[in-house]
């Protein structure tokens, strides 16, 4: 039976034929010499292994033949209309790039392209001289196409080598996309893992091998079975994602750590990709692994469930925790089965963490608790630490981890990494409200959520037999103290047991947490992501500006770097002012008309707002033009219609149209503020700008931007 090998430009299949091509390779994985197949060799073929085939009586394959060690093999190139499939099979070559041992395909005569080459700009115009490049390496380091290497080096700035990636899909693309952000050439050829290969003397067994290379993997998949060879055809080029993994993402994916692991990366770098095909790497190697993948909330939860499930439909989703498979669901929504899971101990480790008992542990506290202490509590402390987002913070991150039951142990406590110092007479105060917090849940016997995970983290730490043994997280920088001691106490320390994504940059709740402090030691075990698969290298421009100059810090207690780089290229992003909620209103509506008529599909298409009472008023005024609309909460977004929803709902989802209607914080949020103590309306600042660079970065290729003047 021949194995398929797809080339990422054959996955983009046209629409119309995906049922006929997906006949066509499914007969030809089981017997090519099946009739109707008509699999011929070409006459005058530049290469000898080019084959071409029937997908109907328009369509041709083009592949190639490769026959090592008595297996077969194809490589697909792409499907054409007959005469091109023709002039097509004619004039391409495989064969391994002698420098840098990665699959090439090269056309004998290139039809004729647009792209400048013959202009030579001087040193200074050129980019990549600029950035310290010569000819040489590119060619005779990289392996880069002459061709290419000298179209790159006309190049004058960013944009134009963007230009030129975007027509070379895989190595080449992503070589000319680092060289452009400014990565020296040894880092792209570590990256790339770029290595020299002598020919063994058996051409067929030389291309296979190079199509396995890891750098390989961004352009060629080597397909298992008919189901992977249905989503690789329906999934097109949203579904690439799934196959053509980054050399960076494939080893994160497949290697083994011996203790917990941090993968930082920008929005939209593949690090919920890498979640992903993880889970599922680490499931395929031990059908008895318990394994968890969670994250901040159940919508995000959802989220990943759904991509797993998109990336193989048989990797087994366990229903319950501690059930062998991938458990994903939210970090609460942990803690809440944890809790459920205790039984009679529960009362024990409620007593541990609080000092007293509750007798509803599994009801949540009403988020509005704090803010209602204050107003019914009086006290001597100044609004910029009476206040709930103090309060909560000094709560989750000094008294729930240290698990402080009196006054006297929290004038003790080392309140480590709190911005404000507090002094005797003024930790009293705040511990009577505290007091006065925990007595009204002991009423109603609630635990808020910081408890419950603080519980359910006690009760797991006097277990051995603990209920995983991986443990995945997406959106690390939102996770609280006690959301880490759960996690922590969720698995034992072995190798492989915790692996965390994160973007400092994006941390949109919560207060910053250094994982050390909770026995989390990544020690040295720490990556980033830098190429940004989502957005377009104007929009992310456009989202990093947001974010300049901010003291961003990750969970490694180090400052967030930058220096992301896009593969992609569009239109830079409009920017609306805007005097009034009638001027926005009509300023989105116009935009979102425009697209949908113009034949955008509704549900690529988003608009994200501040708040609830602005995302109600954009659904009315856009039901109003006729648009069909509708406002995403707890729900997944709608199929057919275009999602309203706030920002922060907005996180981790991505749309190819967005419109963000950014007003000005209101006169009350202003005092609110302007109440905080220093460093916490720091804290709030960076948090503001954050939630807007995740809105900022969740458009694939057009963004709008509606401001209040
Ligand atoms: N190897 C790849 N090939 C093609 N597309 C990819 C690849 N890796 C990621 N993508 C695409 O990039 C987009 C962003 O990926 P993903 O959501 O994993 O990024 P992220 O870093 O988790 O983003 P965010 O932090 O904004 O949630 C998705 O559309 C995904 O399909």
């Amino acid at each position: 039976m021949p194995t398929i090998i797809m080339g990422k430009l054959a996955s983009k299949i046209d629409g119309s034929i995906r049922g006929k091509a997906m006949a066509f390779l499914q007969k030809l994985g089981i017997d090519d010499t099946t009739s109707g197949l008509h699999v011929e060799p070409i006459e005058n073929a530049a290469d000898p292994r080019v084959r071409t085939g029937r997908v109907d009586n328009f369509w041709r394959a083009v592949m190639f033949r490769l026959d090592s060690g008595g297996e077969r093999h194809y490589v697909i190139h792409g499907i054409w209309p007959h005469d091109d499939a023709i002039a097509v099979a004619c004039r391409v070559r495989l064969s391994v790039n002698p420098i840098n041992g990665l699959p090439q395909i090269v056309e004998v005569e290139p039809p004729a392209e647009s792209f400048p080459t013959d202009a030579k700009p001087s040193a200074s115009q050129s980019l990549l001289v600029r950035l310290g490049h010569d000819r040489d390496a590119l060619v005779t380091t990289l392996g880069l196409p002459e061709r290419v290497a000298d179209q790159a080096l006309a190049a004058v700035d960013e944009d134009a080598v963007l230009d030129l990636a975007q027509r070379h899909d895989g190595w080449i693309g992503t070589i000319l996309v680092d060289l452009a952000a400014g990565d020296t050439v040894d880092s792209v050829v570590s990256r790339m893992e770029l290595e020299k290969t002598a020919p063994s003397g058996d051409d067929d067994a030389d291309v296979l091998h190079s199509l396995k290379r890891p750098g390989a993997a961004l352009q060629y998949a080597l397909i298992g079975d008919q189901d992977e060879l249905r989503r690789v055809i329906e999934g097109g080029d949203f579904g690439a994602w799934r196959i053509f993994l980054h050399p960076e993402q494939r080893r994160y994916v497949e290697r083994s750590y011996q203790g917990p692991f941090r993968l930082s990366g920008g929005a939209g770098t593949g690090k919920t990709v890498v979640l992903v095909h993880r889970a599922r790497a680490l499931a395929r190697r031990d059908p008895d692994a318990r394994i968890v993948l969670t994250t901040f909330t159940t919508n995000l939860a959802d989220a990943l469930s759904d991509s797993l499930t998109q990336l193989d439909p048989r990797v087994p989703q366990a229903k319950k925790l501690g059930q062998p498979g991938v458990y994903v669901t939210g970090v609460d929504a942990l803690a809440s089965a944890v809790l459920r899971s205790a039984g009679s101990s529960l009362a024990a480790s409620v007593r541990e963490v609080l000092g007293e008992d509750r007798s509803a542990p599994l009801a949540r506290t009403a988020g509005t608790r704090w803010r209602e202490i204050v107003e019914s509590t009086g006290t001597s402390l100044s609004p910029a630490l009476a206040n709930e987002s103090f309060l909560s913070s000094e709560y989750g991150h000094v008294v729930l981890p240290n698990k402080i039951h009196d006054e006297a142990e929290y004038l003790r406590v080392r309140r480590s990494g709190r911005g404000v110092a507090l002094d005797r007479a003024t930790r009293s105060a705040v511990w009577e409200l505290i007091a006065a917090y925990r007595a009204q849940s002991r009423v109603d016997g609630s635990l808020d959520f910081s408890e419950a995970a603080a519980v359910a983290a006690a009760h797991l730490a006097k277990q051995t037999d603990k209920p995983a043994d991986h443990v995945l997280v997406d959106e690390g920088q939102d996770l609280s103290p006690s959301h880490w001691q759960l996690l922590r106490a969720l698995v034992n320390e072995h190798p492989n047991d915790l692996f965390i994504a994160e973007d400092a940059h994006q941390r949109i709740y919560g207060t910053r947490v250094v994982l050390s402090r909770y026995r989390i030691a990544i020690v040295g075990r720490s990556q980033r992501l830098t190429l940004n698969y989502r957005t377009t290298a104007q929009n992310l421009h456009y989202a990093m500006n947001i974010i300049e100059g901010g003291q961003y810090i990750d969970l490694e207690d180090q400052a967030e770097t930058t220096g992301y780089r896009s593969a992609r290229t569009g239109p830079g992003p409009t920017i609306v002012p805007v005097e009034s909620l009638g001027a926005e209103l009509q300023v989105i509506g116009d935009h979102v008309q425009a697209w949908v008529r113009a034949g955008t599909d509704a549900d690529t298409v988003a608009v994200l707002v501040p708040d609830r009472f602005h995302r109600d008023r954009v659904v009315t005024a856009l039901t109003e033009r006729g648009v069909d609309a509708r406002a995403v909460d707890r729900d997944r977004p709608p199929q057919g219609r275009v999602a309203v929803m706030t920002m922060h709902r907005a996180k981790g989802t991505e749309f190819s149209k967005v419109v963000i209607a950014a007003d000005r914080p209101s006169p009350v949020e202003l005092a609110r503020l302007e109440a905080l103590a220093p460093s916490e309306r720091a804290d709030a600042e960076l948090r503001r700008r954050s939630l807007r660079y995740v809105a900022a970065t969740r458009a694939r290729d057009e963004l709008v931007v509606v401001g209040h003047k």
